[in-house]
């Protein structure tokens, strides 16, 4: 039941098609939620598809900051019509998108400031939004130096990439120092190509927030600092010396040491304390919705670190994040950068790291092939629902194999160019025969559809590149020879499913026989609001916990009761997670660390015939010249 006295704590998540908004109580009992879907709400005012803008011709993918305003409006609107008492709120926090850059103009401090309550946010800080279609969508206006954020798809850096890459010397560097290698939707390759691109916009750049602290900006009505976490998505970062790398910053910025210290002023300082109050809320939102004076505005992190502090993680377990990305996230003490993946600093908690691997095509591609079955299965009606897909894939075997010695059904499925394996947009189909050790490419299609091999893809893939953190492998022998010892082979102890994928009962059956899990596959009570839950156990934990010592002098929140501690004491695994699925299944799981050896070779022939492809077509180009 909920209360109807006591304080209220709130969580946003701004993520590529929505804004949530969700309102817990301190025992951490939800209250209210309410979302802003951005096609449904905004799709025609801005011109956007699933929440962006593109520029085929140049790999872009951005969206525009005009949007997420209105939407900031209307979800708060949405929980006041549900019932919202606002002056409950003491605190509040949110995620957004990770990697996403906002440019602030040279007015932005004075606006935020300013703001009219009677008014909506985007009339006053971007008086002059154009629609995706007409006029210079890029030009900016109010507040904004530039009014669109890249987004996390965006793939238009590769040569800012190649720089930051050579910087340090090569990409393993510069993954030990900034937790990752270049990656095109990094913010730092991301301000050096928008510095080249629009240079008028960035010399009348005030300051540049990641989406995160956009969020909190508002909230704050004054510019918020980057996240202690956040800030490992930009390739900026020197992650043990805690402090923003000069020569990457001097990359980004144009070379002069001057321009390197202007781009560090833009950037601002970065707290360490994930759970530090910047200050209280804007008094936009006290005469608007009623929030009280004294309401606190606690640190706004990536949406992927905020989903890590939505369940009080244990080292061996996993999370899967089915969201419009598709993300493998671990909490780990344990620092092992490597270029294809990615460390940053954990959210809340010095000495912890997150663990992350990322898919563009994630939850995009399986919607794809969802629509391609429906549309067989119903030629005359444009359906969205999940039950044919959720059918085929539960009716096909795994890896569609008639017994354990036919070949394996393997695909790749990427509607949008792939971070991991670096692949262009294209769909490719193999078999693999584990027993002769061959691989097959075709057939040009698979009967029965792709649905089950486009989450065996999926999963085959996390499995892979999640094994030596994991210390599970191939189910073949070698240290995973665990049939003579009786005992289940190394893999995670509970694979928790988060993000809108995870209502999804066919996935999560999948998702364990291939990733197994020694307890099996869990979902959250509110896995589709799993990364706004995370703020607001946030904006719980910056609020309420005890002090250890004096205020100041101390680290990443050392001086006080931690995260894990204050929410740790007030969770209720039995209320708030579901087991969906079973994890590890004997036979099953080995059977699939077969495939993981066929999968790896699949993506190492698809990746020569595309450098192959690639080769062919510049001699073309170059004879044509
Ligand atoms: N029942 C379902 N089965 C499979 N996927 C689903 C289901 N419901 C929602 N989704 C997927 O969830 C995605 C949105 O997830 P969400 O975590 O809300 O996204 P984001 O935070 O990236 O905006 C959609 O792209 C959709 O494919
Ligand atoms: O780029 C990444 C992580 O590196 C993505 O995970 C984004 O953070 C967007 O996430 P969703 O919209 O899927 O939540």
């Amino acid at each position: 039941m909920a209360e109807t006295k006591g304080p209220l704590y709130m969580g946003f998540d701004l993520s590529t098609q929505q804004l949530k908004g969700i309102v817990i109580q301190s025992d951490l009992k939800l209250v209210h939620e309410a979302k802003v879907d951005f096609d449904a709400d905004f799709g025609s005012k801005y011109g956007i598809n699933k929440g962006v803008l593109t520029n085929p011709s140049e790999n872009e993918v951005f969206a525009p900051v005009a949007l997420w305003l209105d939407a900031v409006n209307l979800v708060l609107d949405r929980l006041r019509d549900a019932g919202l008492d606002f002056a409950r709120v003491k605190g509040l926090s949110g995620a957004g998108m990770q990697h996403g850059t906002v440019f602030w103009s040279k007015q932005a401090t004075g606006l935020l400031a300013n703001l009219d309550p009677e008014k909506p946010l985007t009339e006053q800080l971007h008086p002059d939004v154009r629609s995706g279609q007409g006029g210079d969508r890029h030009a900016g206006s109010g507040a904004f130096a530039h009014p669109m954020s890249p987004n996390w798809q965006d793939a238009s850096t590769q040569t800012q990439c190649d720089a930051f890459d050579g910087r340090l010397g090569d990409p393993e560097t510069l993954a030990r120092i900034t937790g990752s290698k270049a990656h095109h939707r990094f913010s730092g390759p991301q301000i050096m190509r928008y510095r080249e691109k629009y240079p008028d916009h960035y010399a009348s750049t005030s300051r540049i927030s990641l989406v995160s602290s956009f969020l909190a900006s508002i909230f704050l009505g004054d510019v918020a600092p980057i996240d202690i976490s956040d800030v490992g998505g930009t390739n900026l970062w020197d992650t043990h010396r805690g402090a923003w790398h000069e020569d990457l910053l001097s990359l980004a910025a144009g070379g002069s040491p001057a321009a390197a210290a202007d781009l560090r002023a833009k950037l601002g300082a970065v707290p360490e304390d994930g759970g530090a109050t910047f200050g209280t809320v804007s008094p936009y939102f006290i005469g608007r919705y009623g929030f009280p004076s004294d309401c606190r505005i606690i640190a706004f992190t990536g949406d992927n670190p905020a989903t890590i502090l939505s369940l009080p993680l244990r080292a061996s377990d996993a999370m899967v994040s089915l969201g419009t990305s598709t993300t493998f996230l671990m909490s780990t003490s344990e620092y092992k950068p490597d270029p294809a993946y990615h460390f940053m600093n954990h959210p809340t908690t010095a000495g912890l790291y997150m663990f992350m691997l990322c898919y563009k095509n994630g939850g995009l591609a399986r919607e794809a092939i969802r629509d391609q079955l429906n549309a067989r299965a119903f030629p005359l009606a444009v359906l969205r629902s999940w039950k044919t897909f959720d059918a085929t894939a539960l009716g096909t075997a795994p890896l569609a194999q008639a017994d354990p010695d036919a070949p394996m059904r393997l695909g790749l499925y990427f509607p949008r160019p792939e971070i991991v394996p670096h692949l262009p947009a294209g769909q490719w189909r193999y078999t693999y025969d584990a027993r002769a050790g061959e691989l097959a490419p075709g057939p040009a299609t698979f009967e029965p559809r792709d649905a089950r091999t486009i989450v065996e893809s999926q999963m085959l893939s996390l499995r892979l590149r999640s094994q030596a953190l994991v210390g599970g492998g191939n189910g073949g022998g070698g240290d995973n020879d665990h049939t003579t010892t009786g005992s289940p082979p190394p893999q995670p102890r509970r694979v928790y499913l988060v993000g809108g994928g995870s209502a999804n009962p066919a996935i999560a059956s999948i998702c364990g026989e291939v990733l197994g899990g020694t307890d099996g596959v869990f979902r959250l009570e509110i896995g589709g609001n799993a990364c706004a839950l995370g703020a607001a156990y946030k904006a719980v934990w910056g609020c309420e916990r005890r002090s250890r010592a004096p205020e100041g002098g101390q680290g990443q929140g050392q001086g006080h009761e931690t995260f894990e501690e204050l929410i740790g004491a007030r969770w209720q695994a039995e209320r708030f997670v579901q087991k969906v699925a079973d994890g590890y299944q004997q036979g099953v799981y080995e059977q699939y660390g077969e495939a993981v050896v066929g999968f790896e070779r699949m993506e190492k022939a698809v990746l020569e015939l595309q450098q192959r492809q690639q080769q062919q077509e510049e001699e073309a180009s170059g004879t044509r010249g």
